[in-house]
């Protein structure tokens, strides 16, 4: 590609191999999700999340989404249990989303594809930093959580209302005081299995956890994510939609369940 990775027709994911050929690697993500193939391993713990509020630090638009950043200095904000062993840091949370209401999700589940997805990634204590972490096997664990067209989620409102003042790539503020767990469905049942970052640099190092329940979202709140841009402030304005991986290859790779 001669200029940077994206979701258009000349840089999108058809093309990230040119500069990434990790991209064609045997652990890559997303997946479909085949849930009768999935097997129930009950060895698998319960997910316990603790995150801290104030951890929250602020909300940035990097051109190809949005996130939230978390100061992940000390162990206030963690993930344990489930798959994993050890703790892991939550270092930010971004999405994913369609231009319309078919697609957007990354991970799939019976071929069925939902109009955004949730990404709260995480990084290995056993690592110095998120920087070391994030090119190790076990480096990072990343939960997915899938948003589904219906009543209006007062939980992402927060969020939603940030995205006005950072419209453009490259624009950020402050965002503080907020409970990531508040956008956790009831049921913390998952799906688990090796796999990578779903972007560029596409490191092969993510332990993936797949929530099962969807939290909803409405067809106005999808307005809002819609109404982001990929372009920076003075550029022809190109809509941030359709920021989305499809499904890779599983390559005899096994999708564990935490419930029968
Ligand atoms: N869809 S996802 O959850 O699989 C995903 C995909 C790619 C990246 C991220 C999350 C995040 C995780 C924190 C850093 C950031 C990013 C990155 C940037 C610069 C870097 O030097 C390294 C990294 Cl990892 N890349
Ligand atoms: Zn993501």
């Amino acid at each position: 590609m001669s200029h940077g990775w994206g979701y258009g027709t000349s840089n999108g994911p058809d093309r990230w191999a040119e500069d990434y050929p990790i991209a064609n690697g045997p652990r890559q993500s997303p997946i479909n999700i085949v849930s009768k193939e999935a097997q129930y391993d009950p060895s698998l713990k319960r997910l316990k999340l603790q995150y801290d509020p104030s951890n929250a630090k602020g909300i940035l638009n990097n051109g190809h989404s949005f996130q939230v950043d978390f100061v992940d200095d000390t162990d206030s904000s963690t993930l344990t249990g489930g798959p994993i062993s050890g703790t892991y840091r939550l270092r930010q949370f971004h999405f994913h989303w369609g231009a319309s209401d078919e697609r957007g999700s990354e991970h799939t589940i019976n071929g069925v594809r939902f109009p955004c997805e949730l990404h709260l990634v995480h990084w290995n204590t056993k690592y110095p930093s998120f920087g070391e972490a994030a090119d190790k096997p076990d480096g990072l664990a990343v939960i997915g959580i899938f948003l589904k067209i219906g009543a209006a989620n007062p939980r992402l409102q927060k969020v939603l209302d940030a995205l006005a003042s950072i419209k453009t790539k490259g624009k950020q503020t402050t965002f503080s005081n907020f409970d990531a767990k508040t956008l956790l469905p009831f049921s913390l049942d998952y799906w688990t299995y090796d796999g990578s970052l779903t972007t560029p640099p596409l490191l092969e190092s993510v332990t993936w956890i797949v929530l099962r329940e969807p939290i909803s979202v409405s067809p106005a709140q999808m307005a809002k994510f819609r109404s982001l841009l990929f372009n920076g402030e003075g550029e022809a304005a190109c809509c941030m939609v359709d920021n989305f991986r499809p499904p890779q290859l599983l390559k005899g790779r096994k999708v564990r369940a935490s419930f029968k």
